[in-house]
This record gives structure tokens, C-alpha cells and sequence, in this order.
């Protein structure tokens, strides 16, 4: 089996050990159930290119066919199932059906959607078992194991993933020693292919020619296989944190997101911040940033060293603002809990990171008393690495928490201007309209504005007006903040209009 041979020929010792474990699974499964049971999910992508190949080995190995060659599996028993879609590119649906064939697959075709696809499916065939090319880092992948039934309200089965625990590089490893072939898309800048409305080539990948043609590097040459995904065309939707709107013009609400405001949160990780024992001074330094790209933020939280306090904070935050920023409690100790509080508030598992380990091991080379790969230990399957080359160690974003490293107001700096970098090339997240404002002094009482006041807050909904003093006897200070000059000019002449002409000063 030419497969098996290329990989027990290759000297990728990481390869032939996801090889050996994916085709432990396929032999489990066949072990489990009968030909008839097992089906094989199909289409034409580049995982479930690799799976048809490991399929193929794991069938082979199973039937103790070790000395036959390639050209005797001419057909293959395994009922392949491919959801066929008027939306899906050429390509994709051409390499399908000439892979089944030169393979001998027998195809089954489907084209209703996948709930009754697979319902149809399972009530004229007695299948109880299918293959996915489903790996960690897909979107639906979360939650699952290398045998996981199929959903609450799906029809009954078990979903078989053989190549779940396979990085991107993994499967670009597998494709170019086995060289099989895959679909020719991959050569022309898609990293992952979903359907023609949602899919383009990941600009992560763009070579700028002289002539000013958009060129693409081949899918295997993409350096962070987390951005796979960067191809996928994103549906901007408001109001659902996380994903980003475009800024909207007219507000009409006190809501920041109904505004189309980006809002978001801070978490401080430290039991010394609440002992008094150190002052923090990074969530100031945040918020300043954050607003002078046009981000408001709602939320200052400080949480002690706690996995399950963490956990319960990140959680809230995550599904009501549009990021989150955490630092502190990242590091090997005892009392580093931030990843294993965002991991539980996302449902996931710790994780070793194999290219976290790189980053650890060029860092503290062989200092390290414990497992390294203990230590970089990252939320599985939602993490990217954020890396800068300005930046020792990359910071962590999951989905929409940022974990930073800084420990002090210059590391921060540092962080930032990387992280709107980075932001810049990647859309990490949007940069908004900034914030403009004016402030005002007065000798007024605030028994006397008091009123006037909330009568402007409700006539100018889109403008954040606060008042302050800085000492209990000292003048009172009014700020209008709000993304358009001239709203806040007339809200500030507004409030002059109500008093006599010299009530008020402006202040820097
Ligand atoms: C054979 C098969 C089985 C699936 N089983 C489930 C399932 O049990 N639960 C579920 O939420 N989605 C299931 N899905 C849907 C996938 O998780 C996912 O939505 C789909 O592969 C790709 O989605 P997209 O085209 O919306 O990106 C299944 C898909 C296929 C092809
Ligand atoms: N239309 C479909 N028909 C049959 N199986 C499908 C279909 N869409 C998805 N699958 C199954 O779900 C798996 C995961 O899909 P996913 O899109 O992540 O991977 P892929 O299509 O193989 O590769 P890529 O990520 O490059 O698009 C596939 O490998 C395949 O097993
Ligand atoms: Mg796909």
C-alpha cells in the first residue's frame, strides 16, 4: 500500500505518529461495525482528501493486506456519501467526482441539506456509523472526540474523526509526502472551502505582482495554519458580541451596540491588585487606548487567582461585549489561572500547542525544570497564536478574549502597537471612528445642573455626558464624548443656552 509505505519511508516522526493514531481509529471503527454500518462523509476538501486516502491504508491494514499494492484496492466498500450544492465551486464538485472515480468510490450523492440528507440516508441504509474530516480548530468541532454521536436533533449515528487531533501542517504533510492529489483550488490561494458566496482565496497568501495582479502561494505555504480560515468571508452582523459591525451613522439609542459602538471589557487577573499589594495600572492605560480607536469600554473587572471565578467573569463578558482583554495569571505558577478559566468558559480542554512549545523552548531553552509541554498548555481547538516579531512570546486570542502579557504600562505599549499591527494586516478587530470630545468647567452647583442635565442626556442619546470633580468643594467638571464633532458642539451649546452666558468654561 503505496500510503503506508511513503509514511513508514518518511523521517517526519510527527506525521507517522498522527498517521499510526488516525488509522488506530479507522481500525477501531471497523473493528466495531460492518462495512454495511460505515459511511464516509466526502467532499472534495482537502481533509476529507486525506481521510479518503488514511480510509483507504486503514481498510487495507484491516484486511492484513500489508504486501498488496496501491492498484489492488480498485474499488473501495466504504458507502461514500457527498453533499452535492449548487453553491459549491466547480472545482470542488469536478475533483469530487474524479477522485470517486479513479478510486472506485461508490458516491451517493445527495442534495437536500444535511439533516434530511442524512435522515433519508440512514432510514434506506442500515449505516450507524460515518467518517468525518473533521479536525480540532473547525468551528464544529468543539466539544467533540474521535467518536462522538451525532447532535441532540440529528438523526442518530456516530460521528467517526480520525484526523480530529490533525493540525493544518499535519494535513499539508500527509498530502505532500503521500503526494496525493488534491483540489487544484488549493494552488491558487484557498486554505479552507466552503461554498462560492463564502469562500476566497486567504489573502494571508497574496503575492502583489509588478503589474498589480492579485497572485496566490499554494495553500501548504501558509505559515499559521490557525488562519486557515482567513478565506472564509465573514457575515458582519451588529449587535452579536464578537462580531464586528461597520459604524453605524445614525444613532437613536442608548445602547452602545444598537449605536453601532464596539464595546469592550477588561479583566485584571491578580489577588495582589485586591489585596492592595500592587496598583493597577494597565486597565487605565487599556480603556485610553482602546477609546482612542473608537472602542467603548463597559467593564473593569479585577478577579482573584481562581479558575472558576475567572472562568464564571470570562464568560459573562464574552457573550456581552465585543472583545475581551485579559492580562495577568499567564505563566507556569500555581497561581496562573487566566487559560484555565477561559478554556471552562468556553467549554474546552487545556491542550499542549505544539507551536507554543516553540515559542517556550526558544524562550527558556533548558531552564525549564517541569514538562514544557505541560506549559503550553492552550484552550484547544479557539486558540490563535498572535505573533509579532517585536514580541518574545505571541498573545492568545480565543475567538473574542484577548489574552495580553504585559505586567506593566511600557509592555503594554509595546503590546498594543503590535496588536493594532497585527489588526491592520489581519482585521483582528476594527479600528472605529475615534471619539472626540470637550469638557467643561463650571462654578454651578450640581443641585442647580442636575436637572438640566438629564434633559440633555435624553436629547442626545449618541453623546456620553459625565460629570466629575476632582475634590469634594472643588468646580465641577461636564465631558461630552461622542463620535460626531458636531453633535457634541450642540449638545455643549445646548447646556450653555439653559444657564447665564459666563457659566461655563472649556477646558483641555
Ligand atoms: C455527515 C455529516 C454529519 C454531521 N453531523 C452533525 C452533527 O451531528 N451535529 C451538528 O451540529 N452538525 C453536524 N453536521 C454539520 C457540520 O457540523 C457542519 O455544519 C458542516 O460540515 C459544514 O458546515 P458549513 O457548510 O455551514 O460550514 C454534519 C455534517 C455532515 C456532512
Ligand atoms: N458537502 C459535504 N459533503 C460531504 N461531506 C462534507 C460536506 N461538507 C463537509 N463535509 C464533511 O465535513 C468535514 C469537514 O469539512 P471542512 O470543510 O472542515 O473540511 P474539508 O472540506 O475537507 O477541507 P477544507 O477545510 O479545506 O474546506 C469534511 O472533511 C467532510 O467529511
Ligand atoms: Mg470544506
Amino acid at each position: 500500500m503505496e500510503i503506508d509505505k511513503a509514511i513508514k519511508e518518511s523521517d517526519d516522526r510527527r506525521l507517522k505518529t498522527k498517521y499510526n493514531n488516525a488509522i488506530y481509529v479507522i481500525q477501531r471503527a471497523l473493528a466495531l461495525y460492518s462495512i454495511e454500518e460505515l459511511a464516509f462523509s466526502f467532499n472534495g476538501g482537502k481533509d476529507s482528501t486525506v481521510l479518503l486516502h488514511l480510509l483507504r491504508a486503514g481498510y487495507f491494514l484491516h484486511k492484513g493486506g500489508q504486501s498488496c499494492s496501491d492498484r489492488d484496492l480498485t474499488s473501495f466498500p466504504i458507502r461514500t456519501i457527498y453533499f452535492e450544492s449548487s453553491s459549491a465551486f466547480p472545482e470542488i464538485s469536478s475533483f469530487t467526482y474524479d477522485t470517486a472515480s479513479s478510486y472506485g468510490l461508490q458516491l451517493d450523492s445527495i442534495s437536500s441539506d444535511f439533516k434530511s440528507g442524512l435522515e433519508n440516508l440512514l432510514k434506506a441504509n442500515p449505516i450507524k456509523a460515518i467518517f468525518l474530516g473533521v479536525r480540532i480548530g473547525d468551528p464544529t468541532a468543539l466539544g467533540q472526540e474521535q467518536f462522538s454521536p451525532s447532535s441532540p436533533g440529528w438523526p442518530p449515528f456516530m460521528r467517526v474523526n480520525p484526523i480530529l487531533d490533525w493540525s493544518y501542517r499535519d494535513v499539508w504533510a500527509f498530502i505532500l509526502t503521500c503526494k496525493v492529489e488534491y483540489c487544484k483550488l488549493y494552488d491558487q490561494g484557498y486554505t479552507s472551502i466552503g461554498s462560492v458566496h463564502d469562500t476566497v482565496p486567504n489573502s494571508l497568501l497574496c503575492i502583489n505582482d509588478s503589474s498589480c495582479n492579485k497572485k496566490f502561494k499554494p495553500a501548504y505555504l501558509l505559515a499559521d495554519g490557525r488562519l486557515e480560515r482567513a478565506g472564509r468571508v465573514k457575515k458582519l452582523s451588529l449587535s452579536i458580541p464578537g462580531h464586528f459591525p461597520v459604524f453605524g451613522d445614525s444613532p437613536d439609542s442608548v445602547d452602545p451596540h444598537k449605536n453601532g459602538m464596539l464595546v469592550a471589557s477588561v479583566i485584571a487577573v491578580g489577588d495582589e491588585i485586591l489585596f492592595g499589594t500592587v496598583e493597577d495600572q494597565l486597565g487605565t492605560s487599556l480603556c485610553r487606548k482602546l477609546h482612542s480607536i473608537g472602542w467603548s469600554v463597559s467593564q473593569i473587572a479585577i478577579v482573584q487567582n481562581d479558575i472558576d471565578s475567572m472562568a464564571e467573569e470570562v464568560e459573562r463578558h464574552k457573550s456581552t461585549n465585543d472583545m475581551v482583554f485579559i492580562y495577568g495569571g499567564v505563566g507556569p505558577l500555581q497561581s496562573d489561572v487566566t487559560l484555565a478559566g477561559v478554556a471552562k468558559a468556553f467549554g474546552v480542554r487545556l491542550a499542549p500547542d505544539e507551536e507554543f512549545e516553540e515559542y517556550l523552548r526558544h524562550l527558556i531553552g533548558n531552564q525549564c525544570t517541569g514538562d514544557r509541554n505541560e506549559m503550553a498548555l492552550l484552550p484547544e481547538g479557539i486558540t490563535e497564536l498572535l505573533h509579532h516579531e517585536k514580541l518574545p512570546v505571541p498573545m492568545i486570542k480565543c475567538q473574542n478574549v484577548i489574552i495580553l502579557v504585559a505586567t506593566n504600562v511600557a509592555e503594554l505599549d509595546k503590546e498594543w502597537k503590535c496588536l493594532t499591527e497585527l489588526t491592520k494586516s489581519y482585521g483582528l478587530f476594527p479600528m472605529m471612528e475615534p471619539f472626540v470630545s470637550k469638557r467643561l468647567t463650571t462654578n454651578l452647583l450640581d443641585v442647580e445642573i442636575a436637572q438640566p442635565l438629564s434633559k440633555l442626556c435624553l436629547e442626545f442619546p449618541d453623546i456620553n455626558i459625565g460629570v466629575y470633580r476632582k475634590c469634594r468643594n472643588g468646580s465641577l467638571i461636564i465631558s461630552f464624548q461622542g463620535k460626531k464633532q458636531v453633535r457634541v458642539d450642540l449638545a455643549v451649546e445646548a447646556l450653555c443656552n439653559m444657564f447665564h452666558p459666563r457659566a461655563f468654561t472649556e477646558i483641555n
